[in-house]
């Protein structure tokens, strides 16, 4: 990885035009570990995610984003969205090395067969989109955003369109392969966020609410009975219950 991943310190209100989406924000990110946005639909958390990345959005944070080793965090910061935005004419090996090329570069195809085989895709490399699963095409998304080898990973609803199983086995593989990066996941998923957080926040129109997470270790096996406690807490703030 490039340079240390480092904590993060967002704080402000998050305004679109003239209406506050999410006031009195503030929300520590532990560096090197996962922090899980959950929150209703609308609230911001993808835009927030994208503020954090640096991409283009009609909304603002008044105050900041700061990073604990005092500098930039642009080009540092590196996405997975929802759904694999994958090429459809490039194979697998070109698709993970995509940001490579498209900056001209020369793509480090040792490294992206690598990572590729890690995250078992080995003899695949030279298949195309369409003769991919949707969790082997998930799979080289998150190859791309590897390679990219930022210390900032924000992965917005990287797994929502898959089915429970390959869900699973993507949160543990993406668990493994990111370990030691600062992750932001953004996810509607209660089940996810308990399996995979090391801190998580409800975000709301008041601000971010830090819900409480088990003492072991993500990722947490998806039928630990502290997990689905976790889940069920999730569920309950997210419907706006009192106790998370
Ligand atoms: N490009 C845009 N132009 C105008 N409004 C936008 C744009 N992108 C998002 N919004 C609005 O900003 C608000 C927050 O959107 P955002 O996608 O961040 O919410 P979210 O919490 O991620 O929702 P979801 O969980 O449904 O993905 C919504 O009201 C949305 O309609």
């Amino acid at each position: 990885m490039t340079g240390a991943a480092p904590a993060l310190r967002i704080a402000g209100d998050l305004r679109l035009g003239t209406q506050t989406l999410c006031r009195d924000l503030l929300l520590e990110v532990p560096g090197g570990g996962w922090t899980v946005l959950l929150g209703r639909s609308g609230v911001g958390k993808s835009t927030l995610g994208r503020l954090i990345a640096g991409l283009a959005t009609p909304a603002r944070l008044i105050g900041g984003i700061a990073a604990s080793d005092d500098r930039p965090l642009a080009g540092r910061v590196a996405v997975m969205a929802q759904g694999d935005q994958l090429l459809p004419w490039a194979n697998a090996l070109s698709n993970a090395t995509i940001g490579a090329q498209l900056r001209g570069k020369a793509p480090d195809r040792a490294r992206a067969r690598t990572l590729l085989a890690r995250a078992g895709l080995n003899g695949l490399e030279h298949r195309r989109p369409a003769q991919l699963s949707g969790g082997q095409r998930q799979r080289v998304a998150l190859v791309r955003t590897l390679i990219e080898d930022k210390p900032v990973v924000v992965l917005d609803e990287p797994f929502s369109a898959l089915d429970a199983g390959t869900r699973a086995a993507m949160q543990d593989l993406a668990a493994r392969m990111l370990a030691g990066r600062t992750v932001i996941l953004i996810t509607h998923d209660p089940l996810e966020a308990a399996r995979l957080a090391h801190r998580a926040f409800l975000l709301g129109s008041e601000g971010a609410r830090r819900l409480d997470l088990p003492d072991r270790s993500p990722p947490r096996p998806i039928d630990a009975a502290e997990t689905l406690a976790a889940q069920g807490a999730f569920y309950g703030a997210l419907l706006g219950r009192a106790a998370a």
